[in-house]
């Protein structure tokens, strides 16, 4: 089995003191920190740039893992590699050529991912297993924090488990992932939570209880917990 990581999406996070929010949100016990990029144009809301990236990178030696929410894509994509991503993850609806932008993400010496909408199909991968390191399917329409999961994506996460079967690729979940969605998208192969409002409810002192009943729920799933 792939290693299980949580992820706080910033989105959630207390936007006046964000550099201490991911500071204290790594204390707590989260593996990777989500950053999600959205225009205003390809999602219904705007949060930020590659300038934010650059300023979390300077106050963590976490990995930065980047959702592109932008079309077009092409033109950012070395722009929030030099801002210090680690992973850059883009949709497939955001550009003409999908192979040739994984290739541009790998060339900067990035991890490239997917990210599949709820009405994406999976057959868009089919074609690029060779190029990504990561899929993310998305368990909410893109845009927002705090939305409810979409049950659907259980079973498109069944099917991306599938079709990577022996390859070296990270399945990540995104989108309304709390306690209690989070062991049935383990159960169904998803192995990077996503968790945003789940994770920042509560403020810094709820942190850790909060990312551990997330991550407590997805090993009793992976059956590494009695
Ligand atoms: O990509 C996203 C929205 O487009 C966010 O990562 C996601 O919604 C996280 O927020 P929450 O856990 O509150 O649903
Ligand atoms: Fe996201």
């Amino acid at each position: 089995m792939r290693p299980l990581a949580i992820l706080p999406s910033v989105l959630a996070a207390d936007w006046a003191h964000i550099g201490d929010s991911v500071q204290k949100v790594i204390a707590a016990g989260a593996d990777i920190v989500h950053l999600d990029v959205m225009d205003g144009h390809f999602v219904p809301n705007i949060s930020f740039g590659p300038d934010m990236v650059k300023a979390i990178r300077g106050v963590t030696d976490a990995r930065l893992d980047v959702h592109l929410m932008i079309a077009p894509v092409d033109p950012y994509i070395e722009a929030f590699a030099k801002a210090g991503a680690d992973v850059i993850t883009i949709h497939p609806e955001a550009g003409p050529h999908l192979h040739r932008s994984l290739g541009a993400i790998r060339q900067l010496g990035k991890k490239a991912g997917v990210a599949l909408n709820p009405a994406t199909p999976v057959s868009a991968i089919e074609h690029v297993l060779g190029e990504i390191d990561l899929v993310l399917v998305m368990s909410v329409n893109p845009g927002f924090g705090g939305q409810a999961f979409i049950r659907s994506s259980l079973e498109k996460l069944d099917r991306v488990r599938a079709m990577t079967a022996g390859r070296d690729i990270d399945i990540e979940v995104d989108g309304g992932i709390t306690a209690e969605t989070a062991g049935l998208v383990a159960g169904a192969g998803a192995n990077w939570l996503v968790a945003g409002s789940a994770v920042f409810k509560g403020g810094p002192t709820a942190y850790a209880g909060n990312i551990a009943a997330i991550r407590k729920a997805a090993q009793l799933a992976r059956g590494e917990l009695a």
